[in-house]
């Protein structure tokens, strides 16, 4: 049975059961019992129309200008501009919209007039809680979140707090909410987590790969003509020594051509749960006539979005840590307390990189190209290709130009990836269809750095080790501040 939370409506705030409380403390199951927790209509935040009134914002401005410029007040906010699109008053659950690409995401449309539901059960938060990690920016509830949303834009974003893998909570928030288009983030999302120990590698291919299933299963039973936009990853091709295509490949082998989805070799049990959901995603499409795009994104860097800047308690959340923080994020923190730069090995593990402001853009432009029914589209979602190395020589610059004394240090890779290696990854079809990317620019090195350096006082040094070793992966649970200590 569906355990669940009430929202009050005099506070706004949700009120959980002990069984909840109880399934929290007990780790990554919870996830398997979160209750459901709705705002059963948008009368709900609906509020005075004289606090609707935009309201000013300070932002701090990095040296080289307004690029990805940073909010640092709890003073009024201006709202955002609202840009009605061609998907305008199209109906889009975001599924992991608490998370970093998916706040962002869920924010981009509801801007742009796209009817916005979020279902998320919260578990990056309580992973954060059971491994003793933060990220650097002091991020508002959930609830918080939407509600102040809805304050300075008057826009509705819709909550819906359960877990996916429950498909009774999942039917009935797809069935409420009837979307157009289903955007699946909510997976656990980090390799290194993966590779913590069985329990969470267990946890990440169950609830990766079988969050994914309810999610076809719902799709093809209720709403056949509900495009999912599937987040996959650049990682699920690994480091092949040929060209990396789009998702398919044409071989001729002894005398025969075929078009074939392209190879898979995942670095990590997390990877490999995202390679699982694609043939499943596959099959679906050829069984069922789903309509799919699977958007192998690339290593996000950011973190402001319009939207997201728009008022201290939209701010999105940023990793730095061994474990959820990715290669440039880390680097920034670092650089800005003075930590050496963490290159991995040799330093020339090579991936496609992205500013979160063009996930964002990345995920509008499949909701308004849906793949035909039957078919699962495949895009490279990634702008530029850098290795490690190049990477922390950015930072070691863009430091230098800010007075920051940035060193490099090459610490054994606690990967099992290859360190020089071939990497040439087509990435056109976004292009194709309007992407407008933000390439890596001094201007906004200069405003992360700014950022962690305004953030410095909640960095915690003992969180930026590497944390995880690929090669020792135990039978028996862990935890983050044991996996450091042992380093
Ligand atoms: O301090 C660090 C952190 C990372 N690396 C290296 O940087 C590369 C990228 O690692 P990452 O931690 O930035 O990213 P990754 O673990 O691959 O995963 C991230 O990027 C993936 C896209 S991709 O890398 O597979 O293209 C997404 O799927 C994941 O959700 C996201 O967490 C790796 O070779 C890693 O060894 C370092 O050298 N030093």
């Amino acid at each position: 049975m569906v355990a669940m939370a009430a929202i009050s409506r005099a506070t706004g705030q949700m009120n959980i059961s002990s069984s909840q409380h109880n399934s929290i403390r007990n780790g990554p199951r919870m996830t398997q019992s979160a209750g459901l927790t709705k705002f059963a209509d948008s009368n709900q935040l609906r509020i005075p129309s004289k606090c609707l009134r935009p309201r000013r914002a300070r932002l701090i401005r990095g040296p080289s200008g307004p690029t990805n410029a940073v909010l640092a007040t709890d003073k009024p906010a201006p709202a955002p501009p609202f840009l009605e699109t061609n998907g305008s008053g199209r109906r889009v659950m975001i599924i992991g919209g608490d998370g970093y690409c998916g706040w962002a995401t869920a924010l981009h449309l509801s801007a742009r007039g796209y009817a916005v539901s979020i279902v998320d059960n919260l578990c990056r938060r309580t992973f954060d809680l059971q491994l003793g990690l933060d990220t650097l920016t002091p991020i508002a509830s959930a609830h918080a979140r939407v509600k102040r949303w809805g304050e300075i834009s008057g826009k509705h974003i819709d909550l819906q707090v359960g877990d996916i893998c429950d498909f009774e909570f999942f039917s009935e928030a797809f069935n409420a909410f009837q979307p157009d288009a289903v955007v699946h983030f909510g997976e656990q999302r980090s390799a290194p987590y993966s590779m913590i120990d069985r329990n969470r590698a267990v946890f990440t291919q169950h609830n990766n790969v079988i969050g994914t299933i309810n999610v076809l299963f719902a799709i093809k039973e209720f709403k056949p003509d509900c495009h999912l936009v599937k987040l996959g990853t650049m990682g699920e091709y690994g480091t092949p020594n040929i060209d990396i295509e789009e998702g398919y490949i044409t071989i001729t082998h002894n005398g025969r051509t075929d078009t074939l989805p392209y190879p898979k070799q995942g670095g990590s049990f997390y990877h490999l749960s995202k390679v699982h959901d694609s043939h499943n995603i596959h099959f679906a499409c050829r069984a069922w006539k789903i309509a799919a795009t699977d958007l192998n994104q690339g290593v996000v860097y950011g973190v402001a979005t319009e939207e997201t800047t728009a008022d201290p308690l939209l701010i999105n959340r940023y990793d730095y840590d061994g474990i959820f923080g990715t290669a440039l994020n880390r680097f920034v923190v670092q650089a800005a307390v003075g930590h050496p730069l963490t290159v991995y090995g040799k330093g020339g593990q090579t991936r496609g990189y992205l500013d979160i402001r063009d996930t964002v853009q990345c995920i509008q432009l499949a909701i308004d190209n849906p793949a035909p029914n039957g078919e699962m589209r495949v895009y490279n979602q990634f702008t530029e290709q850098f290795s490690v190395n190049e990477l922390a020589a950015i930072i070691q610059r863009e430091g230098a130009k800010l007075g920051l004394d940035v060193t490099v240090k090459n610490v054994p890779n606690p990967r099992v990836e290859a360190e020089e290696h071939y990497y040439n990854a087509k990435r056109t079809k976004l292009v194709d269809l309007g992407l407008q990317p933000h390439f890596l620019s001094d201007n906004l090195v200069d405003s992360l750095l700014n950022f962690a350096i305004q953030y410095k006082d909640r960095i915690d040094l003992d969180l930026i080790k590497p944390a995880v070793d690929w090669r020792k992966t135990p039978v028996t649970s862990g935890t983050m501040k044991a996996a450091v200590a042992e380093k």
